[in-house]
């Protein structure tokens, strides 16, 4: 079988262990440069994307799926080498660093290199929505509606390679830190809020465009 290497295409996958994985799929799907989208919950499956979704749900749970499934090392040497978009959970399990792991810690991918603070918003504002500016990455000034459930933030970019796209207006949480909320690192690319929960696909055509640059 001959593998297509157009830089023209690409086939995405979105991990499946846990979460909110179909709302990706059926976006992914509407996207022409898009071969196919599908949900990936092995080695084999995984070995045949060019690049990946880990979605929100709980990170923790998916952690310790992944690592049951013996999906842990294949999705870290993954991360390292293609694009990978992570989303809340997923965000969180892309960074060097989480806060308020566990005892023993909680397991990472990695690669990503920030910190972040789980659970950021405490519980009176577990979950809201606000308007991101994001004109870099969304092309103009329309805002991104942004949702966020139970997200975490990035209290520390540990690298000059990660690029902040977008920050909350207000400072809301316990951290002094900038509210960051959306950053790229080459290939990678991290979100805390659910893009795939709103009907504006243009973060996910943003990373179709990572994705095409760094396809291998
Ligand atoms: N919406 C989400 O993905 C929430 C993330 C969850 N609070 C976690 O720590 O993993």
């Amino acid at each position: 079988m001959v593998v297509n290497q157009e830089k023209t295409h690409v086939k995405v996958g979105v991990l499946a262990l846990q979460g909110a994985f179909i709302e990706h799929i059926h976006t992914m799907s509407s996207i022409a440069e898009v071969t196919e989208a599908i949900p990936v919950r092995t080695k084999e499956q995984l070995d045949s994307v060019d690049a990946l979704i880990i979605p929100g749900g709980e990170s923790t749970a998916m952690a310790l799926i992944a690592e049951r499934c013996g999906m842990l090392e294949p999705l870290r040497e993954f991360v390292r080498r293609k694009p990978t978009w992570g989303t809340c959970a997923g965000m969180i399990l892309l960074a060097d660093e989480a806060s308020k792991t566990k005892k023993g810690g909680q397991q990472l991918l990695g690669g990503l290199h920030i910190s972040v603070n789980r659970n950021q918003f405490g519980s009176q504002r577990e979950s809201f929505e606000t308007n991101l500016h994001m004109p870099e990455v969304l092309g103009s000034d329309e805002p991104f509606h942004a949702v966020f459930i139970r997200a975490p933030i990035i209290t520390e970019l540990k690298s000059d390679d990660v690029k902040v796209l977008g920050k909350l207006g207000n400072q809301i949480g316990d951290n002094s830190a900038e509210t960051i909320v959306a950053v790229q690192q080459g290939h990678l690319m991290a979100t805390a809020f659910h893009p795939e929960l709103t009907r504006d696909d243009r973060l996910h055509r943003y990373f179709v465009r990572i994705a095409l640059e760094h396809k291998i």
